[in-house]
Formats: structure tokens, C-alpha cells, sequence
């Protein structure tokens, strides 16, 4: 096999330092180079080494892997290592934990036994793929050879430095007896570029006594003891990378260290390479018992006395250590799975380590990965800024894809079953029903790992009509689950733990269990319809998607040109209406927003429109007595203008009015809305369902046909019976034919009902719109143009300020369905009504300097920003899903990393679409985001005011954003 020319390890990714132990010089008994060999063991554990003498047997190892790895997958799963706690053969991918969240590794790799390799070709453990067999003699067992003389030359140093009698170390590590040392071929393939930091192979500290390990391309990390981070080992050619496991830790006393580490994809350029990695792990005789060997050894037993009593004293032996952490490791050994049946790991029980476990230190047992170890908490331990987390702290995790109709009582009850829980918090949707998700509180973080491990990816069953069964996901933020992280590495499991972890599981089960039964009664007696299609409450318009897509190029085309007419007889209309008028004497070309219009003396507040008779006060409502009464004032021309306080008082009114006709047109406008989207939707089942009853009969028809078929003599006519062959084809092709005749029939009957629906549909919008939009302009609250008007806006210049709100009374009763129109009608037609400066916006240029203005000018300080007015008919529903959407999405994936659905996004958007205030999104956001729901709600109203002020100037924003 040609070697691969790998990019060259980059130079500005952080590595650690580990020293360059000369093999040859130990073997020669070189006292410095011993010297260093000790530093290196006790303060990192790890070590390159050169001069080894495996140089050349490491590349067959290799190619021994991708002979391996090449294999059908298949193949290879024949030999897979199982679930009961032997690591000997093939582990596929994903069948290890890299976390406690049960996240699958990346890897897949092949061990093979020392013992089997000393045996061959015979079998002490298992069997093996024939391509680890064809290399049994000429490659496997050199290497492996060469590999146990180098760790027991090592060990027999340590032995040496540790003051232990001669061959003490060496008698936990006979050749002849069986252990658990094995050698591995490790194959990580290229990662998805999105996970870069995500573990191949999770962190872990070798289980066994020496690993000897080749590595061609960078990914191994390290965390150095008393470091911020993760460290590469950088791969040396022709150096090997030694490190110490927990074996060795636990023999001295934690005088030796095993240090923690990882495997993520190789970093820059090299990421795009398949890693390749060889190990031989020498591991203890299956009968070795884990303790340290103080009463050998003067510095062991010092070591042991300075420890807390027990800490290394796990009195199992190293066989039933191991095969509990492998077990451990195995993601099937650590979920519950949908039924809600929890795998139980046997024999994960540690009676050994009760004392250990009430000094509340953490024991060498299994977690993830590998397992967390003992000196990993020595190594915490020594850290001299190392501040333990707190046992008591309560921890908050993010419950979601919670399945509809699960109510809160029961996930409290899930919740419980997991430890204590002082709260769980489900945000209310505005169609009054629970959210997806929700917040727990945990009282400590046992609780909240053990609902981490236990609920997580647990089916719930729907019990709402139209709802679908849905996987829990229990999550903690970026900041807990690094807490979490550093409790967990802390924390030392007791036997008591593993009671209460037994007795949550047993809980879960019973209560998945008993769900599960619930559901299914409710479906058995019929009160329960998952078939039944249900809106989904996020559906607030009826967006393009909704529509069949079949259908969709028509009816969006039919809108179009329905738009296009009722834009024409629009124009029409209005040139008429000109027409009859004569030319505006003085009335100002262009208008300005907020300021009196020239030729006005004093803003005039009861301008039309804001009037007690102004558009917003329907026709039929309309008394005869205010007529009257309008009448009567109009027959007294010489009142005076009123009071402030009757000014004030009637702008007040005035905007009572503007705020209830807004919200009764918002009303009017939503319920035609619904019913398209309904019928949409309506459709959209029929047309499943028609296609579904084609498929069945296509089905039927095939099998009769089939039925029909003299295949008696040979399954290929074409061969035997060309002419009854052809003749079947015929009878095939024109069936499909019928078939296909039928299928296009009814869907262009179907376009054509969806044509004439929508047709309809836009008719009965287009006259609603049109009597609004002419009680509007009656009202003088709309253009020629069919722009809205700011309401608060005075109307027409040439009137003057006193007499104004009499002559706007007088015109009161032409709003109201009176054909003839006086003169003050007419002479606010006359007036060019109120023009949008609409030059700027044709000019490109201009409209965009306008929104850069617009933009610098948006709030940022909370304060301001919230006392902002929001022009809710700027921000539009669909404005809201085209264009908040993506926006939320960015944020919340700023804040809380991906997440698996868009619960959040929709409470936020939902939040938009109901018009509610900035602080109370805030209150919503806060148990997720903490002090970040701040920052959020900001971000996201600052777009809100942008989007309002641009609508205000009558700019469209398009896709530009705030920031
Ligand atoms: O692949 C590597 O570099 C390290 C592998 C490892 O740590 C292990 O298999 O225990
Ligand atoms: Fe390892």
C-alpha cells in the first residue's frame, strides 16, 4: 500500500509539549534519560518516544486495518465486540458513548487479544475477520511482540523508580497469563465540517497500565493538568506517543498519572483525511486486583497516607473493572429505548467502592468514553486554582419536542422519577395550549444528569388529536453543561448513587409504560385520532408552501393577475373621480409627515376621520338624532372652538377609535384568511387521500393482473411467450395509460376548483377591501394611490383651522352611504389628498439612503428602543415568517447552539405575530437565555422599529437588516 502524502501538522493550533524519551538510551539504563521518562510519567502521563524498534512493523498494522475496515460491513459485525463487556473484535461506529447525553462516537476500530495473537492459531477469546487472520503471523504478531517487550521495559523502570521489589509490577503483567491487553486499529473518517470540536472518540483516560500509540495524522488532545483547554498532540514521525493508564495510577498510589484525553477530526488541512491510529494497551492479568501496592513500596504507601483513605482502593479485579467499562461505554448499555424499555447494565453495580464513595471522591468507575479515572481527579485536585462544583447547586435543563398533550403533571411526575425537582416551567402558546418545551429546575445536579441520561430521546405517545408520538430532548446550555461536566469529573459515584440511578430507571420505565397504555386505550376507544389533521398553530398565513404544489404556479399566478385588475379598475376609478374634480387651488404637491401642512394655522385635531363620525363608525350605527344633531351644529356658525380639556378629550376618543378599528379590520381581514388556509389545507388531504386510493387500486389492479399472468411454465414470457409477452406490455402500458388519463383529470379538476376558490375567495377579500378602503378615503384616510394615511395626519390644507371641525361634521353624513357630495368633499378630493413622497422611493439610490438613515436612527439603548411606537400593519405576519424567521434562527443558534426543533423560534415569532410588548417576550425568553433574553428581545425589536419606521416613510426594507 503507497503511503499517503498527509498536509503537514499545522503550526498555530495549540499542542502540548511532551518530552522526547530516547528508547534506546532507558534500555541502556541512561540515568538522565530515566529522569526525564519519571517527570514525564508523573506530571502528564504522556511521552513520545523514539528509537522503539516497531518503526517498521507499525505500516502492516495499518494496512492489516483498511484490509479490515475495507471489509462489508456485515462482515465485520459478525465480529463485533457486544454489549456484555469484551473489547476484543470489531466496534462498529456509533456503538460507543463519547458523552453523558449518550452522544455516538465516530470511530470504528478492530482489537485483537494478546492472549489470541500468543495463541495462534488457536482461540483464547474469539475469532477474528480473515483479514486480522491472514496476518496473524506476519504482521500482528511482531508487532505485538515488539510492543509488550517496550511497555514491560518501561514498567520495569517504573517498578525500579517507584521502590518496589523487583518484578512487582512485572508479576501484575505476566505474558503467559490473560489480561485484557489487546492491540487496536482505529479508522476516523473525515467529519461534517459543522461539528468541528465534536469528539470522534470522547474523553477518557486509558483503562489499562501503558498505551503505545501511533499516530500519522493530528486529533488526539490532551488536557493538560492546570490548563484551559484541550491540547493536540502533535504526531512525530517515527516517534511513538506514550501514556499511563488508570491501572498504573491506581498500582502507585497516584504517584503516576493518567491523564485524560480525546480524539477530535484532525485539524485544518488534514481534516479532510480518514485518520488512522495504532495502539497496543498492556493491561493487568485479569486476576490483578486494582489497589496500590503500598505495602511494597515506601513512596506508594507515603502517597496512599497523604490520599484520602481508600481513594485508590477499588478491591475488584482488573477483569471485572474492565469488562464494566467497556460495558459502560456502549450506548445500547445506556438508553432507554422508544418502547421505553431501558437496557439494564448488569452488573454495573460497585459494592467495592462504597468506601471510596462516601469520602465523596470519585472512583476510577465508568462514565463515558473509557471512563473517567481516578487520576484524573488527582490531576483536578492538584490544580491549584481548582474550585469543585458544587454539590448543591440546582441546574436548569431545557425540556423539549415534548409530544402533544402531554400535560405538565405528567413530565413532573418523568421529572421527579429522576431526583428532586423544584420546578418545571412550560411557556403557554397563544392558542392557550403548552408549549413543546419547557424548563426544569432541577435541586442538584445528580437529578439533572441522572433526567440528562435517563430521559433523554425517550418516545412520549401523542394524546392530542393530530399529534405525533415525539422523542424527549433534555439539554443543558452551553454554560450548565460545562458545569455539569466539571461536577461529573469530580463527582464520585457510590453505591447508593447507583441505587438511586437503578430506582429512577425502574420509575421511567413504569411511567412510559403506563403512557403508553393510556394512549393506546384512548385510541382503541376511538378518542384518539392521530390520523386527524390538525393546523398547526404556526400556520397564521397562508404562505406559498401551503399551497398544493401542483397547483401552486396557478393560483399564484391567478392572484397576480387578480391583483393586476383590481389595480386597474382601481386607477380607472380614481382618473374618473379626477376628473369630475376641478384642479386644487392651493393644496401642497408634497406633504410632511407630523408637520402642520402649509396654510394651516394650528393643527386641527378633529380632523376627518378622528371625527366622532369619521370612518370608523360603521354606516348602520349610524342615529338619525347625531345627523341631527350635526345638522343643528351646522346651523351655528358662530360657536367657538372648544376647550383644551374637550381637545384633549376628543383625541383621546380619537384614538380609542383608531386602535379599535385597526384591531376590527385586523379581525375582518384574518377570518377569510383562516378559511382559504383551511380550504387550502382541506385540499391538500383530499388530494393525499385521492392519491392514495390511486396507489391502493394501482396495487390491486397489479396484482390482478399478476393473478392473471400464466407464468406456469417459466417466470420470463419474453423468452418463452413473446406474443403473450407483448400482449401483457399492451395491456400494462394502456392500463398505466387509463392510469395516468385519470390522475391528470383530477388534478386539473382539482385546479380548476382550486381556480375558482381562489378566484372567489380574492373577490370576497378584493370587496371587502374596496368598502373599507372606501369608507377610507371617504374618511380621507386614504390616497388616490390606495396608501394608507397616518391617521393622526391633518387633511386638507385649505381649510381652515375653526371652522374645520363643523364642516368636518357636516361631511359626516356623506361618509355614510349619502350619494351626493357637497362641497367640502369635494373640495378635499380637490386637494391632491395626501401624496407619499413617493420620488425618493423610485429613486433607488435615494430610498436607500433614506433606510441607511433610517437604520443609524434606530434605538439601541433598551429604554428608547421599547417606548418605541411599532407599526404592526409594517410588520406583517408573512414579513414576520419571510424575514424574522431566519433572524430569531441566527440568534437563538448564537445563544443556545443548535437545536433539534424550532420551538423557540415559533415562541418568538407567535410572540411577534400577537402583537406583544418587547418586556414580555423578555419574561418568555428569560428561563432559557437567562440574562441573554435581553439581549435577544433587543436585537430582534430593534428590526421591529426599523421595519416600522421604514413603513412609516412608506420604504420597503426588503431583505435589509438592522444589523
Ligand atoms: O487515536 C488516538 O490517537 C488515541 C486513541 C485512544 O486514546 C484510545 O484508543 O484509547
Ligand atoms: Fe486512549
Amino acid at each position: 500500500m503507497p503511503a499517503i502524502a498527509y498536509p503537514a501538522f499545522p503550526e498555530d493550533v495549540p499542542t502540548v509539549p511532551l518530552l522526547v524519551i530516547d528508547y534506546a538510551l532507558i534500555k541502556a539504563g541512561d540515568k538522565q534519560e530515566i529522569d526525564r521518562l519519571w517527570k514525564a510519567a508523573t506530571e502528564l502521563g504522556f511521552w513520545y518516544l523514539k528509537n522503539h524498534g516497531a518503526e517498521d512493523l507499525t505500516d502492516p498494522m495499518f494496512e492489516m486495518g483498511h484490509e479490515t475496515m475495507d471489509l462489508p460491513l456485515d462482515e465485520k459485525m459478525k465480529f463485533e465486540q457486544g454489549d456484555g463487556g469484551m473489547s476484543f473484535g470489531y466496534k462498529s461506529t456509533g456503538a460507543n458513548a463519547i458523552d453523558e447525553s449518550g452522544q455516538k462516537d465516530a470511530v470504528e476500530f478492530i482489537n485483537v487479544a494478546k492472549d489470541d495473537v500468543q495463541a495462534w492459531p488457536n482461540h483464547v477469546h474469539r475469532t477474528y475477520p480473515s483479514t486480522v487472520n491472514a496476518r496473524m503471523e506476519s504482521t500482528i504478531q511482531p508487532f505485538v511482540e515488539k510492543s509488550l517487550e517496550v511497555n514491560s521495559t518501561l514498567l520495569a523502570i517504573f517498578n525500579e523508580r517507584l521502590g518496589l521489589p523487583e518484578g512487582a509490577l512485572a508479576a501484575q503483567h505476566v505474558r503467559a497469563k490473560q489480561s485484557g491487553s489487546e492491540t487496536r486499529v482505529i479508522k476516523s473518517p473525515p467529519q461534517p465540517e459543522i461539528f468541528p470540536d465534536k469528539a470522534t472518540l470522547g474523553a477518557h483516560t486509558d483503562f489499562g497500565s501503558l498505551s503505545f500509540l501511533h499516530n500519522r495524522l493530528g486529533g488526539l488532545q490532551v488536557l493538560p493538568p492546570g490548563s484551559d483547554g484541550w491540547k493536540y498532540v502533535k504526531p512525530v514521525p517515527g516517534h511513538a506517543i506514550c501514556n499511563l493508564g488508570d491501572a498504573m495510577s491506581i498500582f502507585s498510589g497516584g504517584v503516576l498519572r493518567s491523564n485524560l484525553h480525546r480524539v477530535v477530526a484532525p485539524p485544518k488541512a488534514q481534516k479532510a483525511f480518514t485518520r488512522w491510529s495504532l495502539v497496543f494497551f498492556t493491561r493487568p492479568n485479569d486476576d490483578a486486583v486494582l489497589q496500590p501496592l503500598a505495602d511494597q513500596s515506601a513512596m506508594v504507601k507515603d502517597a496512599v497516607d497523604k490520599a484520602t483513605p481508600g481513594k485508590y482502593d477499588t478491591k475488584v479485579t482488573s477483569k471485572e473493572w474492565f469488562a464494566r467499562r467497556i460495558k459502560n461505554q456502549r450506548v445500547n448499555n445506556r438508553t432507554v429505548s422508544s418502547s421505553g424499555v431501558i437496557a439494564i447494565r448488569a452488573g454495573l453495580s460497585f459494592p467495592a467502592l462504597a468506601t471510596i464513595g462516601r469520602l465523596g471522591l470519585r472512583p476510577p468507575l465508568p462514565s463515558y468514553g473509557q471512563g473517567p479515572s481516578m487520576s484524573a481527579l488527582a490531576q483536578q485536585q492538584q490544580i491549584h486554582n481548582f474550585v469543585p462544583p458544587q454539590a448543591q447547586k440546582q441546574v436548569t435543563l431545557f425540556v423539549g419536542s415534548i409530544s402533544g398533550g402531554i400535560t405538565d403533571a405528567f413530565l413532573n411526575q418523568l421529572l421527579t422519577a429522576c431526583g428532586p425537582v423544584k420546578s418545571f416551567k412550560r411557556l403557554i402558546t397563544p392558542a392557550n395550549k403548552p408549549q413543546g418545551f419547557g424548563f426544569a429546575e432541577f435541586e442538584d445536579p445528580d437529578s439533572a444528569l441522572r433526567a440528562m441520561s435517563l430521559l433523554n430521546n425517550v418516545e412520549l405517545p401523542a394524546l392530542e388529536d393530530g399529534c405525533v408520538n415525539k422523542k424527549l430532548l433534555i439539554k443543558a446550555d452551553e454554560k450548565t453543561k460545562m458545569f455539569l461536566d466539571a461536577y461529573q469529573a469530580q463527582r464520585m459515584k457510590t453505591d447508593a448513587d447507583e441505587e438511586a440511578t437503578k430506582r429512577s430507571k425502574s420509575r421511567v420505565v413504569e411511567l412510559v409504560e403506563e403512557i403508553n397504555r393510556t394512549s393506546q386505550e384512548a385510541s382503541t376507544n376511538g378518542l384518539l385520532d392521530k390520523e386527524k389533521y390538525v393546523i398547526p398553530p404556526h400556520l397564521h398565513d397562508l404562505q406559498e408552501a401551503d399551497l398544493p404544489e401542483t397547483q401552486r404556479g396557478l393560483v399564484i399566478s391567478e392572484i397576480a393577475q387578480f391583483r393586476e385588475r383590481a389595480a386597474k379598475r382601481e386607477r380607472e376609478k380614481m382618473r374618473d373621480v379626477k376628473q369630475a374634480l376641478p384642479a386644487a387651488p392651493s393644496g401642497p404637491k408634497v406633504r410632511e409627515w407630523g408637520k402642520p401642512q402649509q396654510g394651516q394655522g394650528v393643527p386641527q385635531p378633529t380632523a376627518l376621520g378622528k371625527d366622532a363620525q369619521g370612518y370608523s363608525k360603521p354606516v348602520g350605527f349610524v342615529k338619525a338624532e347625531t345627523r341631527e344633531e350635526i345638522h343643528g351644529e351646522r346651523q351655528l356658525p358662530g360657536k367657538t372652538t372648544k376647550t383644551d380639556e374637550e381637545l384633549e378629550a376628543e383625541r383621546k376618543e380619537a384614538r380609542r377609535r383608531d386602535e379599535e378599528s385597526s384591531f376590527r379590520d385586523r379581525e375582518r381581514r384574518y377570518e377569510p384568511r383562516e378559511r382559504a388556509r383551511i380550504q387550502a389545507l382541506e385540499r391538500s388531504i383530499a388530494r393525499d387521500r385521492a392519491t392514495k386510493e390511486a396507489e391502493d387500486r394501482d396495487k390491486i389492479e397489479m396484482r390482478q393482473r399478476l393473478d392473471v399472468w400464466d407464468d406456469d411454465e417459466s417466470d420470463e414470457p419474453f423468452y418463452t411467450e413473446r406474443a403473450r409477452w407483448r400482449a401483457a406490455r399492451t395491456r400494462r402500458l394502456a392500463a398505466e395509460e387509463a392510469a395516468d388519463a385519470e390522475s391528470r383529470a383530477f388534478e386539473e379538476r382539482e385546479a380548476e376548483n382550486l381556480r375558482r376558490e381562489s378566484e372567489a375567495f380574492l373577490a370576497r377579500q378584493m370587496d371587502e377591501m374596496q368598502a373599507l378602503a372606501e369608507e377610507q378615503r371617504k374618511a380621507g384616510m386614504l390616497l388616490d394611490d390606495g396608501a394608507p394615511v397616518k391617521l393622526h395626519v391633518s387633511l386638507a390644507a385649505a381649510v381652515e383651522a375653526a371652522p374645520a371641525k363643523t364642516k368636518a361634521k357636516e361631511n359626516a353624513p356623506t361618509l355614510f352611504g349619502n350619494e351626493e357630495e357637497d362641497e367640502e368633499v369635494s373640495r378635499k378630493k380637490k386637494v391632491p389628498l395626501v401624496k407619499l413622497d413617493f420620488s425618493a422611493t423610485n429613486n433607488e439610490e435615494k430610498a436607500k439612503e433614506r433606510l441607511e438613515r433610517i437604520r443609524a436612527s434606530v434605538p439601541e439603548d433598551k429604554e428608547t428602543l421599547f417606548k418605541s411606537k411599532v407599526r404592526w400593519d409594517g410588520v406583517t405576519d408573512n414579513m414576520i415568517d419571510r424575514k424574522f424567521e431566519p433572524l430569531v434562527k441566527r440568534l437563538m443558534v448564537k445563544y443556545l447552539g443548535e437545536l433539534e426543533d424550532d420551538d423557540l423560534v415559533m415562541f418568538v415569532l407567535e410572540h411577534l405575530k400577537d402583537h406583544k410588548s418587547p418586556q414580555k417576550l423578555i419574561e418568555g425568553l428569560e428561563p432559557v437565555l437567562e440574562e441573554e433574553a435581553a439581549e435577544l428581545a433587543i436585537n430582534v425589536w430593534r428590526q421591529v422599529i426599523f421595519e416600522s419606521m421604514a413603513y412609516g416613510e412608506g420604504l420597503h426594507t426588503e431583505r435589509m437588516l438592522i444589523a
